[in-house]
């Protein structure tokens, strides 16, 4: 039997737990009793050889995906069948595995985009620019010039973000989801198929977001020098179950993981 609700968990440091969550897809089961926690401010790698379960982790949290069993408590409380727009106004934005922009949109307009959940006016007056909107557009499109800058892509702010090179369309994806101001920010594979400059420029911005901004991160990344050098902590999946949870350290000395992951080439 589910154990009673606990509405108001958020005392302590944890931002989102995981609990005994489990996903199947007809007979696949993608997640089998996986229970973990982000805990405010750190950010939180989830790694795996591949067909592991992180993606399907991450739906989960921010409600692509309903677990089949299992809970997940977000600030304290439980969101029962929460919709992906709910978790974004309620704190938690995220990015894809393929970059998923408006490609014929400028990277402003994309970024804007993100900041729109932001927006009181609703979406028919701000199609129309008409009234409160355009007042409240010019307040959010500071923010979103701040960020711009923030991310250091103001050569690239009028430009259609499909005529831009992969990494610059990573960070203009990460712009959007910072426009959200979100206190949960999901990266699916922020730097996959980045060069090493690129890589390393997204790190430092992942570290300043986390940093200046104190948003708490949780990103899944094959590349291994990055989730030892970026994380607090790890939790580790295989065959859609946790094998190990701890800080890099823990982590990269644990048999399993050597044996499930860091034996096979990525
Ligand atoms: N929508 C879906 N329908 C059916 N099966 C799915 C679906 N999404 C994921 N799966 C299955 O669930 C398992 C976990 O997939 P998932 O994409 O979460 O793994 P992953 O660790 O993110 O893998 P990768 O590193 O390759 O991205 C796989 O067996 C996958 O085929």
């Amino acid at each position: 039997m589910r154990p009673p609700l606990q509405p108001n968990r958020d005392t302590d440091n944890t931002l989102l737990a995981v609990e005994n969550v489990s996903l199947r897809f007809g007979g696949v089961k993608a997640l089998t009793g996986v229970s973990f926690d982000i805990r405010k401010g750190e950010i939180r790698a989830i790694i795996g050889p591949n067909g592991a379960g992180k993606t399907s982790m991450l739906n989960c949290i921010n409600g692509f995906y309903h677990p089949t069993d299992g809970r997940i408590i977000f600030k304290g409380e439980m969101r029962r069948k929460m919709r992906p727009h709910v978790a974004a106004r309620g704190g938690i934005a995220r990015t894809f595995q393929n970059v998923a922009l408006f490609k014929s949109m400028s990277t402003l307009d994309n970024i804007m985009v993100g900041r729109s959940l932001k927006m009181k006016a609703g979406f028919f007056w701000q199609l129309l620019r008409y009234g409160p909107a355009i007042e409240e557009e010019v307040a959010h499109r500071k923010v979103v010039e701040d960020i711009i800058d923030f991310l250091q892509i103001p050569h690239i702010r009028r430009t259609p973000v499909g005529r831009l090179p992969y990494g610059l369309q990573k960070r203009v994806e990460l712009g959007r989801a910072l426009a959200m101001e979100p206190d949960l920010l999901l990266l699916d594979e922020p730097m996959a198929g980045m060069n090493l400059e690129e890589k390393e420029d997204m790190a430092r911005f992942i570290i300043e977001v986390n940093q200046q901004f104190g948003t708490t991160v949780a990103l899944i990344e094959h590349d291994m020098s990055v989730v030892m050098d970026l994380s607090d902590r790890v939790v580790v999946l295989e065959y859609g179950r946790k094998i190990a949870d701890g800080t890099p350290e823990q982590v990269k000395s644990d048999a399993r993981v050597i044996d499930a992951y860091l034996g096979v080439a990525h």
